[in-house]
């Protein structure tokens, strides 16, 4: 790579930044394709600590799909899902449970301890952070079908509600919270919530600058098979219509929803970003150009700089 003539070039580029969001929330939410291997986990969790250097102050979210999965197979249970969501029956919700508040949770918060980041987990069930009532049976189209069919979700909790004053009194005292995403009931209910939508609850309900979502894939791409179709800047009525082409499948649909959420309720932006490519956290945060999407509610008047 050729010298650049001004070698700070990029420091005082990135300083314009790290003054503009000091003190800014961040929501992280970090996929199960990335929690799943320990290297990309640790990546996702040094840069992570970076932004806590800055003074961002980051809240942490965690998926864990693809490690429930296995569990559930080395269990023998079924593996089912609709739209991007897990069919959640009490032994699933049992593994659910040891997965997502137990062994996975544990190894991201000894990560980020060890990355430098003061980080403190919890599950939504803990002090009513979210609280859910279950899903009742819905009517379910999968892309490329024409016909819908009723799905019962089982033991999966749709949100209600979010108390954020157990996040609120962690910060305070300048830890991170981690959240899993399990929701509480009515009567000591535990439900399986899927973790976008936690994510976006919990960004809309702190008023966060930016809510992240740290995938396996580079961005949004306009075709699912190709990784260079990745869209830099999109709106909510982008997004709509992706959607009504069938080009968003799988757990690009509850990720869509919970980006139309967060948007609605409230966050700055939104943004789709590699887990995979080091540093692509940090290139979409910190340069003009940006590693992955960033989805906004409506295009801005000029582009230059907003990906910042
Ligand atoms: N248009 C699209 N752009 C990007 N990814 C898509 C798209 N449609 C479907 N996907 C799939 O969605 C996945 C991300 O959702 P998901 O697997 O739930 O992520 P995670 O659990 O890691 O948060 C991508 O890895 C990709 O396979
Ligand atoms: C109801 C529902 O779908 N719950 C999700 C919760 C974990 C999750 O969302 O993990 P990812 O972010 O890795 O997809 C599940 O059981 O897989």
């Amino acid at each position: 790579m050729p010298l650049s003539p001004d070698p700070y070039a990029a420091l005082r580029n990135a300083a314009k930044y790290v003054k503009q969001f000091r003190s800014k929330t961040f929501v992280v939410k970090l996929g199960g394709a990335v929690l799943s291997d320990p290297r990309t986990r640790k990546t996702a969790c040094e840069q992570i600590a970076l932004l806590w250097a800055f003074s961002i102050r980051p809240v942490v979210v965690h998926g864990g799909g693809p490690e429930l999965d296995a569990l559930c197979d080395a269990l023998h249970l079924p593996i089912e899902k609709a739209a991007g969501r897990r069919i959640t029956s009490a032994p699933v919700l049992d593994a659910a449970k040891m997965v997502l508040a137990g062994k996975l949770h544990t190894d991201l918060l000894a990560d980020l301890q060890a990355a430098g980041v003061p980080a403190v987990g919890l599950s939504g069930v803990d002090a009513g952070l979210i609280k859910a009532r279950r899903r009742p049976p819905v009517m379910v189209t999968e892309p490329g079908e024409t016909q819908g069919r009723m799905v019962d979700y089982g033991l999966v909790g749709d949100i209600e509600s979010v108390d954020t004053r157990v996040v609120e009194h962690l910060r305070s005292a300048d830890y991170v919270p981690v959240i899993a995403p399990l929701s509480g009931g009515q009567d000591g209910a535990v439900y399986n919530t899927n973790a976008d939508t936690v994510a976006a609850a919990i960004a809309a309900a702190l008023h966060a600058e930016k809510l992240f979502f740290l995938v396996e894939v580079p961005g949004l791409l306009k075709d699912v098979s190709d990784p260079s179709s990745v869209i830099s800047l999109a709106t909510l009525s982008d997004l709509a219509s992706l959607e009504a082409e069938g080009k968003l499948t799988g757990g690009m649909r509850p990720k869509a929803h919970a980006m139309r959420h967060a948007l609605v309720g409230g966050v700055g932006s939104v943004h789709l970003v590699s887990g995979k490519q080091s540093d692509a956290l940090l290139e979409e945060v910190f340069t003009n150009e940006g590693s992955g999407t960033m989805v906004v509610r409506e295009h801005p008047v000029k582009h230059g700089g907003a990906k910042g």
